[in-house]
């Protein structure tokens, strides 16, 4: 595909310096009336209780992420990523359980160590055992989770409510009584009975848990159930809310969205939404989604030019693609196609984009060499090869490029190449608008020049003689 890049990136470096002083707490930033100019529906301050400008991310790569079926960190590769994603600036940093295994405990007290302004959480069972080792690794908090559902209840863990709400104070009690943060999680929430969850939050939050978690585990949910959820949790409890979000109906995103809308203030991520099954909601759909809502807020927070590198160091570990279709760094994410789009994109970039690619430290493209391209785009380039050329001219010249085009698509060398014999045609008299043929005969020269010169060419030597 032909690509014209029509600006440059601007890639910010990384911010690696490691302050003492952790995150955990964001100020709202208001001031989204250039946005509300690009997007008319855009989230006003007047919503009183969404936190759409006022959130933290969980980032929860290096746990939920270690259930992604292809996933195997190592403690270099743990160190990477905790590095990089408080780099970025998250919020927090969720680690596996250290009950899991020797090396996971070994992995979750390295990473306390290296002093990383995100705070380090890790996730444990709703069990005194998982508490007691977690409190030793030298986390910020504990995030603790027991299943709520019936399915769960009988098929998983085999506890009733009462037993749930007993073990669950004991444990928020030990984690609270060594100065840490505690957080209490319903998994299942959502195919839990609502009377058994509003009344366990009620119960945790009266006794100082940090946040309690609502959890999709099944990715059931849709974004007005999740609304309902939240938005009544809110009304229950004065705690942070987090909230988890399976994808396996493709809502984890949109349901995210509205979950900070109804009042929760906390998301769970992981980077390009890896975890168990097809995972949850990603970071970097999150924050373009969020971006798209408030852009200074998000830009304020985090170090969005990272992204494309946290993406791809997380996707080489998994030994995955960033899938084309990705928000922001998608490889076509900023790439615009149809002489409609082009026109309008080289007049105004905002008419065709709610995210500005260069706060990614991105380039957008503009592509031509298609039988969907316009002259517009193809006197951008024009211009960009500094040839000159009228109007008219240029029309001529794309009524060509669209005859090969529909033959095979043309690359940016095959354009380049037409629009300077077409340029020079027009120069020395050989051509004008219009004339086909000798078009046609100019190209053809020049076909058969660049042949012959490629045959003549001297072939490199392999290897100097000593
Ligand atoms: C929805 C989620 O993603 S939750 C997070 C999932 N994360 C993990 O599972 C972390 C990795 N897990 C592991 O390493 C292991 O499963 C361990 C160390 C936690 C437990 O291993 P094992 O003792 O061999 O038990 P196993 O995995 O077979 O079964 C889970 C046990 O925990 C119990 N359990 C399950 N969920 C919970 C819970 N939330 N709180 C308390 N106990 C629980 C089960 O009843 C079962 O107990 P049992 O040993 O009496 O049968
Ligand atoms: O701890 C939580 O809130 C969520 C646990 C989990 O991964 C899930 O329920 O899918
Ligand atoms: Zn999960």
């Amino acid at each position: 595909m032909v690509q014209v890049p029509l600006t440059n990136g601007a890639a910010n470096g990384t911010n690696g310096v490691h302050k003492v002083e952790k995150r955990g707490t964001s100020r709202p930033a208001n001031g989204n009336s250039l946005n509300q100019r690009l997007n008319p529906y855009a989230p006003r301050a007047s919503d009183f209780l969404s936190n759409i400008s006022n959130f933290n991310i969980i980032e929860s790569t290096l746990r939920e992420g270690e259930q992604f079926a292809n996933a195997f960190f190592d403690t270099k590769t743990k160190i990477a990523i905790a590095k990089a994603l408080d780099a970025f600036g998250v919020e927090y940093i969720e680690l596996t359980s250290p009950a899991a295994s020797e090396q996971s405990r070994a992995d979750c007290e390295a990473i306390c160590k290296l002093g990383l302004k995100a705070k380090i959480l890790t996730h444990i069972r709703c069990h005194m055992d998982d508490a007691r080792i977690a409190v030793e690794t030298g986390v910020d908090g504990v995030d603790v989770v027991i299943g709520t559902s019936s399915f769960l209840r009988e098929f998983s863990h085999g506890k009733d409510m009462t037993y749930i709400t007993k073990t669950a104070i004991e444990v928020i009690e030990f984690v609270k009584s060594k100065g840490i943060e505690v957080r209490f999680s319903s998994e299942d929430s959502f195919r839990s009975d609502l009377v058994d969850l509003l009344s366990i939050y009620q119960t945790v939050d009266k006794i100082g848990v940090n946040r309690v978690g609502i959890a999709d585990t099944v990715g059931c949910a849709n974004p007005r159930q999740v609304y309902d959820l939240v938005r009544t949790l809110r009304g229950v409890v004065n705690c942070d809310i987090e909230i988890h979000l399976h994808n396996d109906t493709g809502m984890a995103i949109a349901n995210a969205y509205t979950a900070l809308e109804a009042g929760a203030t906390h998301i769970d991520t992981s980077v390009l939404g890896i975890g168990e099954r097809v995972g949850i909601t990603p970071l970097g759909g999150l924050v373009a989604c969020l971006y798209a809502a408030n852009p200074e807020y998000v830009k304020s927070k985090y170090n969005l030019a990272m992204l494309r590198e946290i993406e791809n160091l997380v996707a080489e570990a998994v030994e995955v693609n960033v899938p084309f279709m990705n928000p922001i760094t998608g490889y076509c994410a900023f790439t615009h196609k149809a002489g409609i789009h082009a026109k309008a994109i080289l007049n105004n970039p905002s008419t065709y984009e709610i995210l500005k690619p260069e706060d990614f430290g991105l380039t957008r493209y503009v592509s031509i060499g298609h039988r969907l391209t316009g002259w517009n785009a193809v006197k951008s380039r024009v211009e960009q090869l500094g040839l000159k050329l009228t109007d008219d001219e240029v029309k001529d010249a794309t009524a060509k490029i669209k005859e090969l085009a529909d033959v095979r698509t043309q690359s940016m060398d095959d354009v380049d190449s037409l629009l300077r014999v077409y340029h020079s045609g027009i120069q020395s008299g050989e051509l004008a608008v219009g004339q086909k043929e000798a078009l046609d005969r100019l190209l053809k020269k020049h076909r058969h020049s660049s042949l012959s010169q490629d045959e003549t060419e001297t072939p490199t030597p392999v290897a100097a003689a000593a």
